[in-house]
């Protein structure tokens, strides 16, 4: 049978500060606030003969690299059935509700996302580690964002 390891990944350098608001519904969202997130994993791989899964090392650099991508950013959910963002060239305006919102392009990462949550930033991160873990020997990931002590939300994938 296939003696299978389980690494976690949970390091305080795995940050990223980001500005967001959740939206709760077509007419009510949270005013724009930004927190301190931190990204943890859980990685099941097959354990070698020689007493050693996977290399941590590699999905640190690869976790850390994915945090770096959001840092210091304001973070605005693309696929949310609520808002609409226009491309202005510099500058993205966002329709929401009675809202017209403004924010630069070079502070802002739109994400293929729903909401600006916990929720969907787990699923977007998942999807890129998947991205660059492409080949790996892997049967299962979990991916969580905090948004704070006690408050987190993960996404998971399992190998077919
Ligand atoms: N299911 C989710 N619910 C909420 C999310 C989320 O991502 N998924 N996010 C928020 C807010 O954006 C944000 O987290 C505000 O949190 P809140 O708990 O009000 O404030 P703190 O982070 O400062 O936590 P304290 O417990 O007050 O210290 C809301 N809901």
């Amino acid at each position: 049978m296939e003696r299978l390891t389980t690494l976690y990944i949970d390091k305080e350098s795995h940050k990223f500060s980001a500005a967001h608001y959740t939206i709760f519904s077509a007419y009510e969202r949270e005013r724009l606030h930004g927190h301190n997130y931190s990204v943890s994993a859980r990685i099941v791989a097959p354990m070698g003969d020689n007493g050693f899964a996977a290399d941590y090392n590699v999905y640190k650099r690869r976790l850390k690299a994915l945090c770096d991508a959001l840092d210091e950013y304001m973070v605005l959910a693309e696929d949310s059935p609520y808002q609409r963002i226009e491309d202005l060239g510099h500058a993205y305006r966002v329709y929401f509700a009675e809202d017209e919102m403004f924010f630069l392009k070079s502070d802002t990462r739109v994400l293929p996302i729903r909401n600006a949550t916990v929720e969907e930033f787990s699923g977007y991160l998942l999807q890129q580690l998947l991205l660059v873990s492409e080949g790996d020997d892997l049967r299962e990931i979990e991916l969580c964002v905090a948004s704070g002590p006690g408050q987190k939300g993960c996404a998971s994938w399992r190998k077919p």
